[in-house]
């Protein structure tokens, strides 16, 4: 572990504790449960800080990245490689206690619904899981939860001004069980996910078991972290599951990648779009977005946006400057739709309002690996969901259910 940890964001340091031989007891290091003003943001950056300077490069880095990508720039691998290999995150409250509880009866119930817990959904590092679709009562409210507090600090804290949350996405999100005793799982091994980055947010209440805890093998250290907070780190970081000794321990993990499309000027309303598709109602909520890049209103969806002078007075409130009295020209901004083309030319949807339901855009695909590929809105997208297929079924044309994988071990 760095020794730079110290007051790194107000939180005692973690001290060296091996992580977990099979049987050994690790020394864990519990995080306070009040980490509210630790750093200033709802994101704790636990350790490995890079010196400011280098910090400040990386963003800029990322913003001119991600802001101006050249022309059928994939996003991917730059998303990758900015996030710090050592780099290990904690958000303090991402549920609440009771939240946290409402989650863990929903995944216990939809467990005994479906007969048991799943544990081949991962090839390698088999955990006893199940997944984010199988208790849909409380999908929703993961979701938003994990948009409003993980997702969206995150892109603003570490990724800089030019991304947006909806860049983020997860490629798989799930439970994990650790039971000790009954012959269930009680440790991970250690291993990387395959993944840009992951979080994993405990949902037990820690009274609930003893042990446990996310190691981390370079920093030789178990981190405990309170109920309802997320720790979050490089897929690239090796980590395991502490063995727990006694009780149950239920977690909520998700693997989170970048899109491997760009959203830049003009775009934005369809990022909207495609974050309000993966996230629901809580990408809607979205803060400010950078005036110039904004397509259509952030509060009613039209495009009817137009352009005030703006001040700021001596408290630093913003004042626009609107008249009652102007009247909107609409003038010259009347036409009546162009058919669509063919071949390619002006194809498609015209995008008149942000929330508009671009069907066709189900069916966009994206690479993610040899041969293979997936709808660009994630892995559980099939390209006819909702449409009933006529005819015969084609031979092998059954939607694959794709897995993610832990990668690197
Ligand atoms: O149990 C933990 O804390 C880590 C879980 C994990 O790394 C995983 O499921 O990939
Ligand atoms: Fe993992």
């Amino acid at each position: 572990m760095p020794s730079d940890l110290s007051g790194a964001s107000g939180i005692s340091p973690v001290h060296a504790a091996p992580p977990p031989a099979a049987r050994s007891k690790p020394s864990a290091q519990r995080l306070p449960s009040d980490l509210s003003g630790a750093a200033g943001t709802s994101l704790v950056a636990l350790h490995a800080l890079l010196p400011p300077s280098e910090r400040d490069a990386l963003r800029e880095r990322a913003g001119a990245a991600l802001s101006s990508p050249p022309a059928g720039s994939h996003l991917a691998s730059p998303g990758l490689r900015l996030l710090h290999p050592g780099r290990v995150f904690l958000a303090p409250a991402v549920f609440s206690a009771s939240e946290c509880a409402a989650v863990c009866g929903a995944v216990r119930s939809a467990a005994l619904e479906r007969g048991g817990w799943d544990t081949d959904r991962h090839s390698r590092h088999r955990t006893v899981d199940l997944p984010l679709s199988a208790a849909a009562a409380v999908e929703p409210l993961v979701r938003a939860r994990l948009f409003e507090r993980l997702l969206r600090p995150l892109a603003a804290e570490f990724l800089g001004p030019g991304f947006l949350p909806e860049h983020l996405r997860f490629r798989d999100v799930f439970y994990v069980r650790y039971a000790a005793g009954g012959g269930g799982q009680t440790s991970l091994g250690v291993h990387a996910d395959g993944s840009a980055f992951s979080v994993n947010v405990l949902l037990s209440d820690p009274a609930d078991f003893s042990g446990g805890g996310t190691c981390f093998e370079a920093a030789g250290a178990t981190l405990q972290p309170p109920r309802g907070a997320a720790l979050g780190h490089s897929g690239t970081v090796r980590h395991g599951g502490a063995p727990i000794t006694g009780g149950e321990r239920l977690l909520l993990v998700g693997f989170v990648d970048v899109e491997p499309h760009a959203y830049g000027g003009g775009s934005v309303g369809w990022a909207a779009f495609n974050g309000y598709c993966k996230f629901g109602d809580a990408a809607w909520r979205r803060g400010p977005v950078p005036a110039l890049e904004t397509l259509f209103c952030a509060r009613c969806g039209s495009d009817a946006l137009q352009r005030v002078a703006a001040s700021v007075d001596s408290k630093g409130k913003q004042k626009l400057h609107l008249s009652a009295k102007r009247k909107n020209d609409i003038r010259g901004t009347k036409f009546s739709l162009p058919k669509p083309g063919k071949q390619n030319r002006f194809a498609g949807d015209l995008l008149l309002r942000e929330d508009q339901l671009l069907m066709g855009a189900w069916k966009t695909k994206v690479k993610v690996g040899k041969g293979q590929v997936e709808s660009m809105f994630g892995a559980d997208i099939i390209d006819n969901a909702g449409r009933e297929r006529r005819g015969k079924a084609k031979k092998n044309s059954e939607a694959k259910a794709c897995g993610m994988r832990r990668a690197w071990s």
